[in-house]
């Protein structure tokens, strides 16, 4: 089982506090069925969804308050946390020189997949076969995200965070994610940030940063 919790945590950027005392205790679930256990934070924008999982993720340090870890009842030192975290987001890049190939080989020196599942059949999941041998820059932005979010759902990380996940997905698209959501682990624990009620839909626990704007 993973555990974050969040105590008393605030961020500022300059002299703007962008939330603060915020106080979460954040759980997979502990029975070996069912779907992953999901939170959503929602918010207008620029209300700190994107700042608060990038956070979470480990990779912005807080400004006052405790971030901690557990996994399986260790605690985790938080310059290792990264490792267990997989995060799709608008603001992190793919590298578009890279073919899809070498790109999921490349993620996978550092985020495997999740047991016996190869490039071919990665691809395959995220509807780009016929596009595995072709740069990521010649990809439509559609493409692009699929990449993002299959990288996310198919490595072996107990914590998958997506920020805005459908953004620039059609209709088919975001069935597509739907689907994919739906075989990520009980052992997994899924956070989203979004504005958009459909993305979510299946999410259980939908958090309002605004409450911790006070
Ligand atoms: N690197 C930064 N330096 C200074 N201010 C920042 C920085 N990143 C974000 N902010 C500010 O922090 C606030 C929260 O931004 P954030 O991107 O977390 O919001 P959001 O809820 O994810 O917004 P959106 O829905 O538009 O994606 C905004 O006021 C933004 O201007």
């Amino acid at each position: 089982m993973i555990q974050l919790t969040a105590s008393d945590v605030g961020k500022k950027y300059r002299r703007e506090w962008v939330f603060r005392h915020v106080d979460l205790q954040l759980t997979s679930h502990s029975s070996p069925t069912g779907p992953a256990n999901s939170f959503t934070f929602v918010g207008p924008n620029g209300s700190g969804k994107s700042t608060l999982l990038q956070l979470l993720s480990g990779a912005l340090p807080t400004t006052e308050g405790r971030l901690t870890y557990t996994f399986q009842g260790t605690t985790i030192p938080t310059d290792t946390w990264f490792q267990h975290v997989t995060i799709a987001a608008p603001y992190l890049e793919l590298i578009e020189e890279l073919t899809l190939r070498e790109m999921m080989a490349f993620h996978q020196t550092f985020k495997p997949f999740k047991t016996g599942l190869s490039l071919d059949e990665a691809a395959d999941r995220m509807r780009l076969s016929h596009a595995i041998d072709k740069e990521i820059k010649f990809y439509s932005s559609g493409m692009k995200q699929r990449v993002k979010l299959g990288l996310a759902f198919f490595s072996q990380a107990p914590v998958v965070i997506l920020d805005e996940p459908t953004s620039n997905l059609d209709r088919q698209g975001a069935a597509w994610y739907h689907e994919q959501v739906q075989t990520l682990q009980p052992d997994q624990l899924l956070l989203i940030g979004s504005n958009d009620p459909a993305e979510y839909e299946f999410c259980a626990n939908v958090l309002d940063v605004m409450q911790w704007k006070k």
